[in-house]
């Protein structure tokens, strides 16, 4: 496999999708942190946690989106993908020692632009939505 190249916009079919699936560690959220500069107590502070919306702490909502990312940069359509736009909505927290499955399926073509809109959508291990959205994405050349 040659994991340089993704599908070009005449190799793409509506409907075709791909997924990436990963527990979410505490060491993700830390990491993410680091990468990030987001120490939001909501992830790290458990008696701050305590008293949220939430009761516990949480996984950064963009840990997950990552995923989605990853759907895109290197399987559909692949590496060269570039992403122009993405929308997220968080609709499920993420807990630690969740595993999330981001899904992301072609819903629409632009060939004369070299455009594809995708829709991207992350579930838990309960089959909970916990992101849905779309991103504008150019396909590699
Ligand atoms: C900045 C970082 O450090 C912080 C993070 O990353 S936090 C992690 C990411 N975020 C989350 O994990 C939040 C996940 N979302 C939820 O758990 C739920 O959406 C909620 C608990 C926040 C709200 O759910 P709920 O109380 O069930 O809401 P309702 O169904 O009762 O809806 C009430 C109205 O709010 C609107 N709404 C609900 N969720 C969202 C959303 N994610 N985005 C936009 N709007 C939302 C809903 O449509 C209702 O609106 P209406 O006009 O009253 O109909």
């Amino acid at each position: 496999m040659d994991n340089t190249k993704g599908k070009k916009i005449n190799e793409l079919k509506v409907g075709q999708s791909a997924c990436f699936t990963k527990t979410v560690s505490e060491a993700d959220v830390y990491n993410y942190i680091g990468v990030s500069g987001d120490f939001n107590p909501a992830h790290i502070n458990e008696e701050y946690a305590k008293d949220t919306t939430f009761k516990t702490r949480i996984a950064h909502g963009m840990i997950s989106a990552g995923f989605i990312s990853a759907v895109l940069g290197t399987q559909l359509p692949g590496p060269g993908t570039i992403y122009l736009s993405q929308d997220l909505k968080f609709t499920h927290p993420v807990h630690f020692g969740d595993t999330i499955t981001a899904t992301c399926t072609v819903e629409e073509l632009f060939p004369e632009k070299n455009r594809v809109i995708m829709d991207t959508v992350c579930t838990n291990q309960y089959g909970e939505t916990v992101i849905e959205g779309r991103a504008l994405v150019l396909a590699p050349l």
